[in-house]
């Protein structure tokens, strides 16, 4: 007999033949590897402790991986993976070729749908209680969802389609810590506040779930339609119930015995089902719980204080730089306000916030409203300046196209992580921005090679008057000493290198690699000059033509090669008669596949977007 309990777990079906009072123990098992994990390794880490006790009631009872269960986001999901045959695995957690730092469906049979970005469960759990309807598989869904998620549209979008049809066999646990990254915010949050301070309905609701558990199912009917009618007396008309779903909660997430009675009863029944769990996000690890938001995404740690490495210090992040340049540009200009969606930690806007706080607007996780809302604010003459990561970007492609394009409407998007982001993997590249947004009038497009290139730009999107986009990376700026934020005549790039036999034409930090390898291929005889396109649109023409006199032209960029910074120097070229010469051209960016997650350094060498590639992409491309 093992003493210890995770150790005996390759799998749910082992977890389910515990005795129930075994689970307390076996959760502290399952916090502390986590922690030890995690302290290791870094990662996402409050989340996860947060439902150590929800993932293990929830795999006790439901039988997975036959009934689906969906984790939002996928950040909470290390216990998860723990539990389902990956617990050997998980020191490679967020390494390149190691275990992912969300659910993903190639991983493990107990991953139904990969996720990372917010908001999808539902929608997604939906999808599969339809499937199972259709083939009448008998599989239950259950999506979880934190109540920051729940703050999207897509979340509202899912509800309103599963609560309208009583056969939709869907569980959807909201899982409330009353934090996103940030505390939680909303008419949303503020309800759902309201509800856990209904003390009265919890009391009466903790007995009943006891009493419920050991009713057969004609008399639970029967119960639960009479808990319903004094629930209604007690909480009148909850959102969710009118949305057509039967509302239980809420209940401890960390008391099994409210949750495994409770889950036992949401399993009898077939119909829309919202169960809401009151955690605490970090439970179990005291620096976690006190600090939620610190801890929510952690580098390696102490995991007896909590004490976080040290990074190793150097020039301030890009982040740091805008945030800095921002403040300072505000300062002097009352029109501009800021607007994340849920992620002023990450995008450097807290520091925005405490200084200007009527001038700061925290949506939720809602990048399409952030981006109309922000078009409504120009149309009323305020410089909105929406920091959002290029990833999370995506989902607003059409608010952007729309609502602010369009319309011409000057506001600034400071598209934060562009390019390869490292741990988080494929599903937060920023990969993608240049390459939709390049196809849209209107449009100014910009990537600073440096921090006072970024604040430059800044300074130019400003008093640009038109949408304008800045593009930067995950990652340390060069450290350079700050100069005054002059604005950069739009569409002119900066030529860094002269060099007759060919050009290498870059974008954003790329430009001193491009530089480093010239430097390396004129040892060797090669006389590459290198341009800084600083814009990607409009794009500098005098640059493609000086570039096109060289004969050879490599494009680097860290965007998908595909309709990407080389596509355009490639249509300039064509629109301009300059191919005619015969002009050697190669495109060097993100190649057509999803790049697995890595280091940035490790994914740069292998993509040859390094010095040594680019040096190397430029030899065959003259050989
Ligand atoms: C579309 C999108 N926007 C932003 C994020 C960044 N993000 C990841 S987790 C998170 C907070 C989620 O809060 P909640 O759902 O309550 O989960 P908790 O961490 O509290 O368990 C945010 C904003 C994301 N992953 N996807
Ligand atoms: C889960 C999620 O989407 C965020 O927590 C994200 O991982 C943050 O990324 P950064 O660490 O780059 O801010
Ligand atoms: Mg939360």
């Amino acid at each position: 007999m093992p003493t210890s309990l995770l150790q005996s777990i390759d799998s749910p079906t082992d977890l389910r033949k515990l005795p129930e009072s075994d689970l307390p123990k076996l959760a502290d098992e399952l916090r502390q590897f986590i922690i030890q994990t995690v302290s290791k390794t870094g990662g996402h880490l409050g989340a996860g402790l947060g439902v150590v006790d929800l993932t293990i009631a929830l795999h006790y009872i439901f039988n997975t991986p036959d009934d689906r269960l969906v984790w939002d986001v996928g950040h909470q999901c290390y216990p998860h993976k723990a539990l389902t045959g990956r617990r050997d695995q998980l020191h490679t957690l967020r390494q390149k070729d190691g275990v992912s730092g969300f659910t993903k469906r190639s991983e493990s049979i107990y991953d139904p749908f990969g996720a990372g970005h917010s908001s999808t469960s539902i929608s997604a759990a939906l999808g599969m209680a339809a499937a199972a309807r259709k083939q009448k598989s008998g599989n239950k869904a259950i999506a979880v969802i934190g109540d920051g998620a729940m703050t999207a549209g897509m979340a509202f979008e899912a509800l309103n389609n599963a609560g309208h049809d009583r056969r939709n066999d869907l569980v959807v646990v909201l899982n409330d810590n009353e934090m996103s990254i940030s505390p939680n915010v909303g008419a949303l949050s503020s309800y759902l506040s309201k509800i856990l301070s209904g003390d009265a309905y919890n009391q009466i609701k903790t007995g009943a779930g006891t009493v419920l558990e050991r009713l057969s199912p004609t008399l639970l009917d029967a119960a639960r339609r009479a808990e319903e009618h004094m629930k209604g007396m007690l909480i009148p008309g909850t959102l969710f119930e009118e949305l057509g779903f039967t509302y239980f909660g809420p209940i401890d997430g960390h008391d099994y015995q409210q949750l495994l009675p409770t889950l036992r009863n949401i399993k009898r029944l077939t119909r829309p089902i919202l169960l809401h769990v009151v955690t605490h996000k970090g439970k179990g690890f005291a620096p976690a719980e006190d600090n939620p938001c610190t801890y929510h995404g952690v580098s390696p740690f102490d995991p007896d204080t909590g004490v976080m490495q040290k990074s190793a210090g150097g020039p301030p992040s890009y982040t740091k730089v805008f945030s800095d340049g921002l403040i300072e540009l505000a300062a002097s200009n009352p029109k501009i306000v800021a607007i994340t969606a849920a992620m002023m930690e990450g995008t450097g806007l807290s520091a925005f916030q405490k200084r200007f706080p009527e001038r700061f607007h925290d949506v939720g996780i809602a990048e399409q409203h952030a981006v109309t809302f922000a078009g409504g604010m120009a149309a009323e003459g305020e410089i909105p300046v929406c920091a959002i990561y290029s990833t999370f970007f995506q989902r607003a492609y059409d608010q952007f196209v729309h609502d602010v394009a369009l319309q011409n409407l000057p506001v600034i998007f400071a598209l934060d992580r562009a390019g390869l982001v490292g741990a988080d993997g494929p599903t937060h590249a920023g990969a993608y921005d240049l390459s939709f947004l390049r196809a849209i009038p209107n449009t100014t497009i910009m990537a600073p090679s440096d921090e006072n290139e970024l604040r430059r730009m800044l300074a130019t999107a400003a008093k640009l008057g038109k949408p304008a986009v800045i593009r930067y990376p995950r990652g340390n700026a060069l450290g350079l000493e700050l100069e005054p934020m002059t604005p950069i005549p739009v569409g002119s790039a900066r030529q860094l290198r002269d060099g007759a036999d060919a050009a290498i034409l870059a974008v954003g930090e790329h430009a001193h690699a491009a530089l480093a390898a010239a430097n390396t291929l004129a040892d060797e005889g090669i006389n590459c000059a290198v341009y800084d396109a600083r814009f990607i649109k409009p794009l500098d023409a005098a640059m493609v033509r000086a570039a096109a006199k060289t004969g050879t032209i490599l494009t680097v960029e860290e965007n998908a090669v595909m309709g990407g910074f080389g596509s355009a120097v490639l249509e300039k070229l064509s629109e301009e008669g300059l191919l005619a010469g015969g002009v050697r051209f190669r495109s060097l960016g993100i190649p057509d596949r999803f790049i697995p997650q890595g280091s940035q350094k490790e994914l740069r060498a292998e993509l040859g977007l390094d010095a040594e590639g680019i040096a190397a992409a430029m030899r065959a491309l003259r050989a």
